[in-house]
């Protein structure tokens, strides 16, 4: 049963709509994603954190939800908004319907408007700061209420959805490190079979776990607030870097340790990481305009001259002058608007990509940068 809705941007425009998950009012950033598939994928990626997603594909809930396709152990968006929400999922996979996911979580879900209206909005103004409401249908009160949330910039959100224990990736499985368990070397007991990995949870994406237990390595993730002097302990044969939600900037703790860790091992980080580690190295971020979101993002490999499709979602960027190039060596770029995509050190063993080559949802092009990675650490 739907109910009346209104979209309230913070620069006043409003957008009536109808609630496909009862009643109730959330805030957020809002910005949008041209994938055509993924929205489970997209709905629990810890890097949404904070934000309100539209889809600009029009059709959504047609394959209904199941247990498998997630990125993390909850929704972890603000709010989510469709075109045409499809109540009767056609899927011999689906366990239960978008709408019913979302209401079991409190979520919103948001349909019957031009989301691609809202989306050319936000493509002109700029991602922007939003409100969501079934109770209050006024737009005056409602703008007004959009311009007294708090932005993103300068809020650390990684503290909200990193793990709060260490924990290994055994089978697909989050199996907790116990408060017993000394986080030392001996903790890899099969170490000289596989190469062993600590990676840093900023809002690590299963999928990213998977590909890096695919690739044969032992993983214990830790809390994005572990210093180096813990992961020297453990004494791994790399170091990831994760994804993760909000603004890079605030998330100092992290810069420091990345920073002392550099040159220690092999360092490998994905969007959120490629941007803490450009701060680590002395770069600057800088926030995209409305950001890449998709599944269909041309990137440029500059070593081998191939065109990767990747998927994306991320709202800030690390400026590429602001590295250097006595330092660091661009390796991918983005073919839409030139912005930086890969990078790697030209000393210590260190690179990061901005995109997703897990993908989850997405095309696999990307999927090489893994055994990259364990290139790197046989190497070292
Ligand atoms: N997926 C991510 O890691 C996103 C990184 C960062 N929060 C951004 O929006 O740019």
């Amino acid at each position: 049963m739907k109910m009346d809705a209104l979209i309230a941007l913070e620069d006043g425009r409003t957008f009536p709509c109808a609630s496909f998950t009862g009643p109730g009012e959330t805030w957020g950033e809002l910005v949008f994603n041209t994938g055509m598939t993924g929205y489970q994928e997209i709905l629990t990626d810890p890097s949404y954190r904070g934000q309100i997603v539209t889809m600009t594909y029009p059709l959504i809930g047609n394959y209904g939800v199941n247990p498998e396709d997630v990125e993390s152990d909850r929704i972890q968006v603000a709010g989510f908004i469709v075109r045409e929400y499809q109540a009767f999922p056609s899927n011999f996979r689906a366990t239960d319907t978008l709408a019913d996911y979302l209401k079991s979580q409190g979520i919103m879900g948001i349909d019957d408007l031009d989301t691609r209206a809202l989306t050319r909005h936000i493509r002109n103004a700029g991602a922007m700061r939003a409100v969501i409401s079934t109770r209050d249908l006024d737009p005056a009160s409602l703008v007004r209420r959009a311009r007294e949330t708090p932005s993103l910039v300068g809020r650390d959100l990684v503290r909200e959805v990193s793990t709060r224990i260490p924990y290994r990736w055994v089978a697909g499985e989050r199996v907790p490190i116990g408060e017993d368990t000394a986080l030392d070397a001996t903790l890899w007991r099969e170490k000289g079979t596989k190469f062993s990995v600590v990676a840093f949870d900023f809002g690590i994406k299963y999928n990213i776990l998977r590909c890096l237990a695919a690739a044969g390595f032992e993983i214990v993730v830790v809390p994005a607030s572990t210093g180096a002097a813990a992961v020297r302990a453990m004494a791994p044969d790399g170091i990831f870097l994760s994804n993760g939600p909000g603004d890079p900037e605030p998330v100092t703790y992290a810069v420091e340790t990345i920073r002392s860790l550099l040159g220690y091992r092999p360092l490998f980080g994905i969007c959120l990481g490629q941007q803490l580690l450009g701060l680590a190295l002395g770069g600057r971020t800088y926030k995209l305009k409305f950001g890449h979101r998709g599944a269909n993002q041309p990137v440029k490999n500059l070593d081998t001259g191939r065109i990767e499709i990747t998927s994306q979602n991320h709202g800030f960027s690390v400026d590429m002058a602001s590295l250097s190039a006595d330092e660091i060596e661009v390796s991918h770029v983005n073919l839409n608007d030139q912005t930086l995509e890969g990078f790697r050190h030209r000393s210590y063993p260190a690179f990061s990509v901005q995109y997703h080559p897990e993908a989850s949802p997405g095309p696999h092009d990307s999927r090489y940068l893994f055994e990259t990675f364990s290139k790197m650490m046989a190497a070292a």
